[in-house]
């Protein structure tokens, strides 16, 4: 239900298996405690189409109490779901990836997306799919890493002989806060809500205003895949009121965040002593060497500084071109701009779209402006309607101009160009964030080199910057944010490790047969069942026979 009335995911066929999730005024409900809610505050909040800039959605604003009570549901059902076998748990994500790809669930979503986060059509269907791959792929990577341990023996530090075996193993940290941005609000929540479940967490997601009406219906795939009540929250609040709240409440075991530095760093600096998990901004460079392929380099400037309209943490934010190729690159740049289509995201052929919303248009007006004071060039002229901004290509910057430093989070891309690799890689060190960077040269030598000298979290050989495929590590460092993301580092990162240390009476080395006649005197399996189960599990003859001595102790 919109209040502009036209989201084909609110038509008729759709009614029945997304009707639950608004009410009766086209408010869309809170998820909590295994139900679609209303909040008692009777307070709603509006989602703005960016593309006609007009109320679109509407929100149910949630009290504090509310929010109190989904975190202390997710405390009840953590407990069992951590209890839940690694493999039912696999089970239920496999299950919610398969309801999110059947077609009036997809649609449901990418309609969402696209009317308000004006996601362009292709992009937005797109991220669905690639969400419910990464809910599957998560399930599979948990099976292989959870059920693992470690096992480790005393004797191999100094001072000690071999009488402490040390058993550990990865266990939940408990309930995950999961704080998604607008740019992704489907795949930034699900890559925070699978690793969180099958690490047997529960979670609490406070999804971004813009963007929350995506969510809501992607968790509702969860809630029809038949999740335990509890276990999965989507609160809408207004993060002004709320948002402290929420992140210092004392049952928050971890913070999933992502979004803008400023909101990170603030959010990072009032958590207690949990861990935090920060993907924030990014001001990714492209070093362009005087030997790349420039017909490569210029697609990848296209394809990787103007996708949504920018709007990525991993756009290229800049382009550091020798000077020696910098006028032909940014002619072969400038050609591919030319072809852009700017239009509606709904137009399955649309490039450019409107940003986000007006603040956000006037920040990169305020950009560009600046540089165009300080004596850019503008290559294809300042053009803007509402919040579309017509693709920008900002020839001569300078280490002056702001555009230099900040992240435009929008479709204009500074060019700024170097005299030595040196020049490049010192700009890319001194700025505030670190997310990633790229270098195009066709000499795999100096790449290598380009790419240990430039302090970002991961850099792009030949291609533009990118998160996915959603496995890849994926970290900043500086402002960019604390901690690795990718499947396998998110699920490590939201479990704790428990280890558990069993004191032998003597010290014991795996002598076979010997070490059980003299264990049979000490009625080891009185005092010690669990040593008893541990041998018997773990001591094999040559031919991988259980040995018939340990069977009668
Ligand atoms: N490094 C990375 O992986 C990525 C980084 N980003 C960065 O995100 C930014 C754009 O996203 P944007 O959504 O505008 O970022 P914001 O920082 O404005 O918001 C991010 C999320 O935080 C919420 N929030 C805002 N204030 C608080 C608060 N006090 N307490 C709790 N939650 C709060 C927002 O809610 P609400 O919407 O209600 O304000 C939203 O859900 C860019 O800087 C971009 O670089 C984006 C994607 C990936
Ligand atoms: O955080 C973002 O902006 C997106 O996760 C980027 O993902 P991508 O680089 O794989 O498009």
């Amino acid at each position: 239900m919109s209040i502009g009335g036209d989201c084909r995911c609110c038509v008729d066929e759709e009614i029945d298996a997304f009707g639950e999730i608004v009410d009766g005024n086209g408010v869309f409900k809170y998820y909590a405690d295994g139900a679609w809610k209303i909040s008692s505050s009777e307070e709603s909040l509006p989602v703005i189409n960016p593309t006609s800039r007009e109320p679109f959605f509407a929100i149910t604003a949630c009290t504090r109490c509310e929010v109190n009570k989904a975190f202390h549901s997710a405390k009840e059902a953590q407990k069992s779901w951590a209890k839940t076998p690694l493999f039912k748990r696999a089970e239920m994500l496999h299950k919610v990836a398969g309801v999110m790809k059947e077609k009036k669930n997809m649609e449901a979503i990418a309609e969402c997306l696209i009317k308000e986060v004006a996601k362009p059509d292709k992009d937005a269907y797109t991220e669905v799919v690639r969400s419910a791959d990464l809910l599957s792929y998560t399930a599979e990577e948990g099976i292989r890493i959870l059920s693992q341990g470690k096992f480790l023996v005393s004797d191999s530090f100094p001072g000690n002989e071999r009488n402490k075996l040390c058993l550990s193993s990865k266990v939940p940290l408990g309930i995950i806060l999961a704080i998604p941005p607008f740019n992704y609000p489907v795949n930034l929540t699900v890559s925070k809500i699978g690793p969180a479940l099958i690490a047997g967490n529960a979670v609490v997601i406070k999804p971004p205003t813009q963007g929350a009406v995506s969510t809501l219906h992607m968790i509702h795939c969860f809630h029809m895949s038949g999740f335990p009540k509890g276990l999965i929250s989507c609160v809408t609040i207004k993060a002004s009121e709320l948002g402290d709240y929420m992140t210092t409440h004392p049952l928050v075991n971890c913070i999933s965040f992502t979004g803008g530095c400023e909101t990170g760093i603030s959010i990072s600096q009032k958590a207690g002593m949990i861990p935090l998990q920060m993907e924030l901004g990014g001001k990714d460079a492209m070093i362009v060497l005087e030997d790349a392929d420039l017909d490569l380099a210029a697609t990848n400037i296209i394809k990787g500084g103007f996708s949504y309209s920018g709007q990525r943490c991993t756009a290229v934010k800049i382009v550091l071109a020798m000077e020696g190729i910098a006028d032909a690159l940014v002619s072969k740049v400038n050609a591919q701009i030319a072809k852009l289509k700017i239009g509606p995201p709904e137009r399955i052929d649309t490039d450019i779209v409107d940003v986000v919303s007006e603040a956000s248009a006037d920040f990169i007006e305020s950009l560009v402006a600046d540089a165009i004071d300080n004596g850019a060039k503008i290559c294809q002229g300042w053009k803007r309607r509402g919040n579309k901004i017509w693709p920008l290509l900002i020839d001569n910057v300078t280490t002056e101009m702001r555009i230099a430093w900040e992240e435009p989070f929008g479709p204009v891309i500074p060019v700024m160009r170097i005299k030595s690799v040196e020049e490049g890689i010192e700009h890319c060190n001194s700025s505030k964030y670190g997310l990633q960077g790229c270098v195009f040269t066709k000499d795999i030598n100096k790449a290598i080199l380009v790419s240990d000298a430039m302090e970002s979290g991961t850099i792009q050989i030949n291609a533009a910057p990118a998160r996915g495929p959603d496995h890849f590590p994926f970290q900043g460092i500086r402002d960019s944010g604390i901690g690795s993301q990718g499947v396998t580092n998110s699920i490590n990162f939201m479990t704790k490790i428990k280890t558990t240390v069993i004191n032998l009476p003597s010290a014991s080395y795996s002598l076979g047969k010997i070490l059980f006649l003299e264990l049979k005197g000490l009625a080891m399996e009185r005092a010690f069942p669990c040593f008893q189960l541990w041998v018997t599990t773990s001591t094999r003859n040559r031919k991988g026979s259980w040995m018939p001595e340990i069977l009668k102790l």
